[in-house]
């Protein structure tokens, strides 16, 4: 190794975490990529399949258009692990240099990201408007390089991190199953689990994030078998996980994790903490080096290695297309859980901060700024648009987030369908079979592809909440998936339970050599 004290310059670090935030929007990693063909290929849950090749269409289409896999371009989190040979030329901090370049890529003109940082979280939650600060973390190593891993973690994936401190005695692979089985589907499966034991509290945490940007490699592991507890606790995890039939997008289906993580560390003789940390379909994580010779030189993936699959893949048997501008109920009545419907014509968007606004006006007896009556209403934040786009991708967000208001919504304005992501839960389902206001369901992590079939976007209402606005959208044969009937009755509830069993049986089977 070179023992020489080594400078680098601040510009090569902000123009690296720049280049890199703008390379891992639109370029999946391709080990993901792999694992998620193979996936698609053994799936046989319909929905699931249907998800799966919409999640890989979107990402040959997003690294092709360069533009971003999903309209939540993440929050950024960097580890750096800094050589104490190093020396870096700047009267800045290194997080304020790191922030320079979050700044730079979320508002590059040829592809703006979505910023999604607010600041006074508890407070005004104002957006922050170039994405930043970062969350970086520094490590001192021995060598005179600086190793920066980069990621850009989706805010749905994150919400379900979760944290325990368990009984030394207690398993870890229990608590694990058990927290996942209890998650939904809000984190965009399949992705990853990630799992962090030991340390502290904090060190756990960080132990499952830093690990989730690890090479995926459950299939070189199955075959080679375990050589630690690490891994043999890997390997359960992985398929217990699997076996409990959340499937892509919590449809019910074969593959929910295409690989866990597990990271420790020495802890406390009376304690085992434990972090589990989801990382979504939006798979977004990069490693380069700083050496002194300048900014890093990242090279385009091989994108021969991305499955061809087309549009024509996705058609299932039976998709009933649907004409927004006219729909009644006794048409929204008639969708059934699982159907695959195509929406043309318009509908409103609207999410968290443009619902609590329009409830605030509802119980100050106020009007609102649009009417909902007879219109479809989605879930979404979508990124800027650039030259011909109307707009940017636009991929759904988690609806049980706006469970809290679906009740006084449904109640005081005639909505007729809601278009979102993931389960909702028991109040809003029992809102949806009151009101007779069905729900239904996009890909998360099919953004760009979704944003194709948006023909134009209209402001209407709450300007100021920039991505979050209420627009108006014209869309022709918008893929959506029939999540909640009328009647309440929900696939992210029979779905799963569906595919456990045939999984279940299957390995039944599987053992009595049927
Ligand atoms: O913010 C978004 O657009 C989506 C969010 O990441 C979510 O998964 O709910």
């Amino acid at each position: 190794m070179n023992r020489r004290t080594r400078t680098i310059a601040c510009e090569d670090i902000a123009t690296s975490v720049a280049d890199a935030l703008q390379y891992i929007s639109y370029y999946h990693p391709p080990d993901y990529i792999r694992y998620l063909s193979q996936a698609y290929e053994r799936e046989q849950s319909p929905s699931a399949k249907n998800a799966i090749g919409q999640i890989l269409l979107n990402s040959r289409m997003a690294a092709f258009g360069r533009r971003p896999i999903c309209q939540d371009t993440g929050l950024v989190v960097v580890f750096a692990k800094v050589g104490m040979g190093v020396r870096i030329k700047s009267a800045a901090s290194f997080a304020h240099l790191v922030n320079e370049g979050v700044r730079r890529a979320y508002l590059d003109p040829d592809n703006p990201l979505r910023p999604s940082i607010v600041s006074d979280p508890l407070g005004r939650r104002l957006n922050t408007r170039d994405n930043t600060p970062a969350v970086v973390h520094v490590e001192l190593v021995q060598g005179n390089q600086i190793e920066i891993t980069i990621a850009a973690k989706g805010g749905g994936s994150e919400n379900k991190a979760r944290f325990t401190t368990l009984n030394p005695s207690a398993s870890v692979a229990n608590w694990v199953v058990d927290t996942v089985s209890t998650l939904g589907s809000g984190w965009c499966p399949p992705g990853l689990i990630s799992v962090g034991i030991g340390g502290s509290a904090e060190k756990a945490m960080l132990l499952a994030k830093e690990a989730m940007n690890e090479p995926i490699d459950m299939s070189e592991l199955l075959s080679r078998g375990p050589g630690n507890v690490e891994e043999e606790l890997r390997i359960e995890l992985y398929e217990r996980i699997n076996g409990l039939g959340i499937g892509a997008q919590g449809l019910g289906g074969l593959t929910t994790v295409v690989d866990v993580k597990v990271a420790s560390y020495p802890t406390h003789v009376a304690s085992k903490p434990v972090a589990l940390i989801p990382q979504c379909a939006a798979n977004r994580h990069l490693t380069f080096t700083l050496d002194g010779k300048g900014p890093a030189q990242l090279q385009p993936p091989d994108l021969s290695q991305w499955p061809q699959i087309g549009p024509e893949d996705l058609q299932t048997t039976g998709v009933r297309r649907v004409n927004l501008d006219g729909l009644t109920r006794e048409e929204t009545a008639s969708w059934g859980c699982g159907e695959t419907l195509l929406l043309s014509g318009k509908m409103l968007t609207g999410r968290d901060a443009a619902h609590k606004r329009m409830v605030d006006l509802i119980d100050a007896g106020k009007p609102l700024p649009v009417d909902l009556r007879g219109r479809v209403i989605y879930y979404v934040g979508p990124v800027r648009a650039v030259r011909d786009e109307v707009v940017g991708p636009a991929g759904p967000t988690t609806s049980n987030r706006l469970d809290n208001f679906t009740e006084k919504l449904l109640a005081q304005t005639g909505l007729l369908a809601m278009v979102g992501k993931a389960e909702r839960g028991p109040a809003a389902i029992a809102s949806i079979a009151r009101y007779k206001t069905p729900y239904l369901v996009a890909v998360g992590g099919a953004a760009y592809l979704i944003s194709k079939s948006i023909k134009a976007a209209r402001l209407v209402a709450f300007e100021d909440l920039g991505m979050e606005a209420i627009y108006e959208f014209e869309v022709q044969d918008m893929p959506v998936i029939m999540a909640v009937d009328v009647e309440g009755n929900s696939i992210h509830n029979s779905g799963p339970i569906e595919w456990r069993k045939r999984m279940a049986a299957d390995s039944i089977a599987r053992n009595i050599g049927v």
